[in-house]
Order: structure tokens, then C-alpha cells, then sequence
């Protein structure tokens, strides 16, 4: 884990939390029977369209409003307008979701569901199925073990990073499925050129995830250039017409 350079206070804040054992946190062992991500990245390819994972976020820290409509039929109309996986926040104070978001909306659809949250601890992984959960490597202290603890349960876990010394991390740890943020945790601003700077030392056969900032369909092509085999996009499809917003990105 790096511990150098300061963080958002709001993700400052949202660690905090996450790292304090909750009262009334599930103790049951979850065990889940996940939706393969590389099939349905197989059948993007297929269709000749852009693997798209949609993400429903109400809010963000970097978001004015909140969006009130019911993120069930937001997620279904990620899904006819093709997207090919979708992530659903279940972070509550600060980017408006919840678990009970992600089991509505993966009982609803039938294409993978990431649940994108801040897990740094085993007993979080409990709290809802999904077909994948997020570790961030910066904010992990054991992640070869969360991951295989998250794999014992069923998981596809997406490892996300930020550079290259944190790509060795997740790698060393076992990471198949790779997530390159182009957001910095510190100013949380965006730069597509993190993923273009990563992308090159990543291994051929790793999935590899370009996350944050992606807005036109020129962006798009930008990072499946750089070697994107899945693009994670939330802001730019929440703002707006969500289905227009799909459509436009996954024919891009
Ligand atoms: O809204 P954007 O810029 O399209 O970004 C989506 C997604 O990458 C972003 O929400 C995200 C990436 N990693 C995270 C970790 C926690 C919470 C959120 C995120």
C-alpha cells in the first residue's frame, strides 16, 4: 500500500468508514455463482460493439445533484442500449448508493454487475453478491490476501491502479483483471493519459480496464487504441439521457 500523497477528504473520509467494523455487519459467508466477464467481453467483440461496463452513480465528489431516479430502471436502460457489463456504487455518503441498489438491479438484468465500493476489509465482501467486486491496490494492506478471500467466495475481482509500481502490486498478487484509473485519488482530477502511460507494461494476457474521464467517442477510441479490452464509464452516461448516452459510446 502507498501511503504517500494526501487524499480527497472525501475519500479520506469514505476510508474511514470503511475501515471501521460496522455493528450488524453480515457474518454469513457469501458465496456467489458469478457471471463470467471475459464471455461477455467475448460477445461485445462479437457484435462489434464497444465493451462498455456502464456505471450507475447517483453522485460523486466531482458531481453537483444527485440523480433520484430509480437506478433499476437506469441499469436496465444501460443494458438494452448494450452495454456489456454494468458497475453499481454501493458507497452511500458520498456517491449515493447502496447494497440494496445492487441486488435489485443484478436480480433485474443478466449481464455482469461489479459492485464498486471501497472493500479494504474480508467481512465487506459479504454484504451483497455481485459478479465482481473492486480492490483499489492503494487502499488494500493485504491485497494478495482480500483477493483471494474475495475469490474463494465466487468473485471476479477488478484490481484497480493508478501507476506502474502499483501495477507490480497487483500483479504480484495475482490480478487477472486489471483496472487503470485515470482519476487521481489526491485532487481527483482526470488525465486519459494515466491509462495510455500504464496500458504498454501491462501482460498480454491480463483483462485490462480503462476507468474515469471517458466522455466523447473519440476518447473512447483513444483508450481501446492504448489497449483498452473494457472501458468503465459513469459520469458521462448519468448525465443526461442515459440510453443516448450508451448508445453513442458503445458504437463508437
Ligand atoms: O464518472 P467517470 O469519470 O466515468 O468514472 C467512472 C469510474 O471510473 C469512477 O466512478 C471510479 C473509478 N474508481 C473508483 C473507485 C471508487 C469510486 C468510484 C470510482
Amino acid at each position: 500500500m502507498n501511503v504517500d500523497g494526501a487524499l480527497a477528504p472525501a475519500v479520506e473520509s469514505i476510508l474511514r468508514t470503511a475501515r471501521e467494523r460496522t455493528p450488524g455487519e453480515d457474518a454469513e459467508r457469501i458465496s456467489v455463482d458469478a457471471r463470467s466477464f471475459s464471455d461477455a467481453l467475448a460477445d461485445a467483440e462479437e457484435n462489434g460493439r464497444v465493451p462498455l461496463i456502464a456505471e450507475v452513480k447517483p453522485t460523486s465528489p466531482t458531481t453537483n445533484g444527485e440523480r433520484t431516479d430509480d437506478p433499476v430502471e437506469l441499469a436496465e436502460t444501460m443494458v438494452e442500449n448494450g452495454a456489456t457489463a454494468l458497475s453499481v456504487l454501493t458507497e452511500p455518503e458520498h456517491f449515493g448508493g447502496s447494497t440494496e441498489n445492487l441486488r435489485r438491479i443484478r436480480e433485474a438484468v443478466d449481464v455482469p454487475v461489479l459492485r464498486k465500493d471501497f472493500i479494504v476489509r474480508e467481512e465487506q465482501l459479504d454484504a451483497v453478491a455481485a459478479d465482481l467486486v473492486l480492490l483499489i491496490v492503494r487502499f488494500v494492506d493485504d491485497l494478495e490476501g482480500l483477493l483471494s478471500a474475495a475469490e474463494e467466495r465466487g468473485f471476479q475481482v477488478l484490481v484497480e491502479v493508478h501507476d506502474e509500481e502499483e501495477l507490480r502490486e497487483a500483479l504480484d498478487a495475482g490480478a487477472t483483471i486489471i483496472g487503470v484509473n485515470n482519476r487521481d485519488l489526491a485532487r481527483l482530477e482526470v488525465d486519459l493519459g494515466t491509462f495510455e502511460s500504464v496500458a504498454p507494461v501491462v501482460p498480454e494476457d491480463t483483462t485490462l480496464v480503462a476507468e474515469s474521464g471517458i466522455t466523447t467517442t473519440a476518447d473512447v477510441e483513444r483508450m481501446c487504441d492504448a489497449g483498452a479490452d473494457a472501458l468503465l464509464v459513469g459520469s458521462a452516461i448519468m448525465d443526461g439521457d442515459v440510453g443516448e448516452n450508451t448508445r453513442r459510446l458503445v458504437n463508437a
